[in-house]
């Protein structure tokens, strides 16, 4: 119900209806102010939708959100989304984080000005180029010249380390959350691994567009319904779930190609020395994983998030004290099913409201 009409006309004629020269990102008649559900009056925070972060106006889905808290200062921790939809759903995007920054900006809002000044920076939800979904019952991707809809990875990182750096540079942020939504959960620990990889297959696949690579890495990254082994899910789907394994063979091949090997090194439950390459910034601290698994969600197994965790644990053990990371793993009983966690937004700007009482 919070989620927006997306961001892709369903007719490819007007693929560019939505992004109006005249209505330019940063134009102040864009910034829509959250008011506080709880009375519908207070504002607590301005919600500046469209940005792009490519400065070249490449395509529409090259774009970010923005919401500032009020009385935010810039240079505290930001909490930074990136959406899922298994790299292809044109149904899904930006706006998925709606009903939880509403959330998080309200729960912050109760605070006293000091302390929640500390807390949030800001928060932004990317949108990135999307990969072809050619069967997609109402919205198909039929239109090859549509770069939104014909991305091939690393295009989606590329886009998601870019928007990292447009937030760097025009935002003043400085540390950052990092949180993504199942394909979404993928491309935020994909940030964490050195981006030599993405550059080097750019060179073989890319459609000219080059993005920015080398970006300070998050401080803390959380999953949600993640999928961090793609190849292990189709070679081996768990029990209950190998009705879906022609479906994940579909949309992986769709955004990553066939190779298996390409998959195997995106993934990072199955990529070699994924952890050991995610070096902090500037800023001090253990770097901090949390996963976040509904129970109940019928497209993404339990047995992704236990990998992943049982990935990370090992890998623990291998480092000394001072640089172990530490790990949280949530799994939700009550979650409802795959998407229920950012269309309902209330637990989920719960979580994250924790994670970031976590991060001082
Ligand atoms: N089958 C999946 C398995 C795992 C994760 C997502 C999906 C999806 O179907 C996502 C999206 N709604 C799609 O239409 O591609």
């Amino acid at each position: 119900q919070s989620n927006q009409k997306p961001l892709l006309a369903s007719s490819n004629h007007n693929k560019m209806a939505d992004y109006d020269e005249d209505t330019t990102p940063s134009s102040p008649s864009r910034r829509t102010p959250v008011l506080d559900p709880t009375d519908n009056s207070t504002i607590i925070g301005h919600h500046y939708p469209g940005f792009d972060y490519t400065g070249e106006r490449i395509c529409p889905l090259q774009t970010l959100d923005i919401w500032f808290p009020v009385g935010a200062a810039q240079e505290a921790p930001w909490l930074v989304y990136i959406h899922g939809g298994a790299w292809r759903d044109p149904a899904i995007d930006s706006s998925s984080f709606n009903a939880s920054a509403t959330k998080i900006l309200s729960t912050l809002f109760q605070q006293p000005l000091e302390q929640r000044k500390k807390k949030l920076g800001g928060i932004a939800s990317i949108n990135y180029r999307l990969s072809p979904y050619p069967n997609h019952p109402t919205n198909p991707s039929d239109d090859p010249t549509d770069d939104s809809r014909r991305a091939k990875h690393p295009d989606h990182i590329a886009d998601v380390l870019t928007a990292l750096d447009h937030l760097h540079k025009f935002y003043l942020m400085q540390s950052y959350v990092l949180v993504g939504h199942s394909c979404g959960a993928t491309l935020a620990l994909q940030a964490c691994m050195d981006p030599v990889r993405w550059k080097d297959l750019e060179e073989s696949v890319s459609i000219g567009y080059r993005g920015v690579y080398e970006v300070a890495k998050p401080k803390t990254v959380v999953g949600l319904n993640g999928l961090y082994d793609l190849a292990g899910f189709i070679n081996n789907p768990p029990k209950g779930y190998e009705r879906l394994r022609e479906a994940y063979r579909e949309f992986v091949t769709g955004a990553f190609g066939s190779d298996e090997k390409v998959w195997r090194e995106a993934c990072p439950a199955s990529a070699e020395r994924w952890l050991g390459q995610w070096k902090l910034g500037h800023w001090q601290g253990k770097r901090k994983v949390v996963l976040v698994q509904s129970l109940e969600d019928s497209l993404v197994p339990v047995e992704q998030t236990e990998g992943m965790a049982a990935y990370l644990e090992k890998e623990n053990e291998q480092l000394d004290e001072d640089n172990k990371i530490e790990v949280a793993v949530l799994m939700e009983k009550k979650g409802g099913d795959h998407d229920e966690i950012w269309q309902r937004g209330d637990r989920l700007g719960e979580i994250l409201v924790a994670v970031l009482d976590w991060e001082i």
